[in-house]
């Protein structure tokens, strides 16, 4: 007779627990009393309590161990945004969902917490005080944001309330913090090599920037509060800071931060989004003979640009979700983490 282990309540498993946002969930897991086990293809750093398992995600032999006799799994991997790479999205976010889905049901999970992106409502247009029923965008503006809304449809559709897998997508927007590979190190990089000189647009654009941890306690909530009877089964929710912010200032208050000049001087929205579009045209063209990245993609220079700021009332509501780091708190905390990306540091 074959006994089945009854998983302990405080273990879990992160998927993508080696990044930037996974890193931080763990931490504030382990510091609540949790044991994880972190599957992600990479391994950067080791922790007591932390359990690693190095794998593709994709490959469902090889993340079985890590998922054995836990109820609680959190996945939150997914290839850079700024890849170009359709086909490593398709693979790892939707076929790799694919096979975490099956992987849980199969194991006996009892719940899975998707780390989402509020883009996938995002088309280049203004979006203010955005709610949760707004439709996927038709015309998503690249692959990652193609692929972040089927992984979010595949999850949210798994959850079977009648004693299988509960589910539930969490859509943040704009993670900032310390250890963030992406948006100080771009901006820092952008500055130094004199381009962050400019305002795209008139600069009024509000924004939503999520401060790390605020994201981690969004997740920790909902995976706390997912029942069977709870609303939150099969639904998205946005977590954000709930204080919007000019993209601009924003920007501005990292650089002055870090000992940079603010951008001054405006140039017109569609003319700098006409410029990215031929640019981008042009990469793709040469893309066989020389390989060069345009920083200023379509995409960046709209998020730039346009209001892209969404209600977190949601998650008030229904997990008693309220941001723990203001904003001006998450700033200087990311600013005084980057001492190397100081001007003027080695
Ligand atoms: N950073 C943001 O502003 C932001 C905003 C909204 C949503 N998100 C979402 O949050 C999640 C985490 O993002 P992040 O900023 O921490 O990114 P990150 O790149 O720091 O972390 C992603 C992790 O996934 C791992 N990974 C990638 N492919 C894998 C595979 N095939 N198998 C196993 N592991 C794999 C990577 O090694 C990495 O450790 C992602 O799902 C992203 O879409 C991020
Ligand atoms: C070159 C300049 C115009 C600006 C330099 C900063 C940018 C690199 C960031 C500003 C807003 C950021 C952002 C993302 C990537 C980095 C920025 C463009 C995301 C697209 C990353 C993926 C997430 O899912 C998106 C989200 O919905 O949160 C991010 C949106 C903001």
């Amino acid at each position: 007779m074959t006994t089945r282990v009854r998983p302990s309540s405080k273990r879990c498993a992160v998927i993508g627990g080696s990044g930037f946002l996974g890193r931080h969930l763990v931490e504030k897991l382990l510091e609540r009393g949790y044991s994880v086990a972190v599957f992600d293809i990479r391994q950067s750093y080791e922790l007591p309590g932390v359990t690693f398992y190095q794998g593709d995600l994709c490959d469902k032999e090889a993340l079985r161990p890590a998922l054995k006799d836990v109820p609680l799994v959190f996945h939150c991997a997914s290839p850079a945004p700024a890849s170009d790479d359709r086909a490593l999205f398709q693979r790892v976010n939707v076929q790799g969902t694919c096979t975490v889905i099956q992987a849980c049901t199969e194991l006996g999970v009892q719940k899975l917490v998707l780390t989402s992106s509020a883009s996938v409502v995002y088309e280049g247009a203004d979006i203010k005080n955005g709610t949760e029923d707004i439709p996927y965008t038709a015309k998503p503006m690249d692959y990652y944001t193609e692929t972040k809304i089927e992984q979010e449809k595949l999850v949210l559709q798994a959850c079977d309330k009648e004693g299988g897998l509960l589910t539930v997508a969490i859509r943040p927007h704009g993670i900032f913090g310390p250890r963030d590979p992406q948006l100080v190190p771009i901006l820092v990089d952008t500055a130094r090599r004199g381009k962050m000189k400019f305002i795209i647009g008139d600069g009024t654009n509000l924004v939503d920037f999520t401060f790390v941890e605020n994201v981690v306690h969004g997740h920790i909530l909902a995976a706390e509060h997912l029942r069977p009877e709870s609303p939150l089964c099969g639904k998205p929710y946005h977590i954000t800071n709930d204080e919007p912010i000019r993209f601009w200032d924003f920007m501005s208050k990292v650089l002055v931060g870090l000992g940079y000049a603010a951008p001054r001087y405006h140039l017109p929205y569609m003319l700098v989004y006409g410029l990215a579009m031929l640019l981008w045209l042009l990469a793709m063209l040469l893309r066989p003979l020389v390989a060069f990245k345009p920083t200023f993609t379509p995409m960046r220079v709209a998020l730039a640009g346009t209001h892209h700021y969404y209600s977190c009332e949601a998650a008030k509501r229904d997990m008693g979700y309220k941001p723990l780091v203001s904003l001006t708190e998450g700033i200087s905390r990311t600013v005084e983490s980057y001492p190397h990306l100081r001007h003027g540091a080695p």
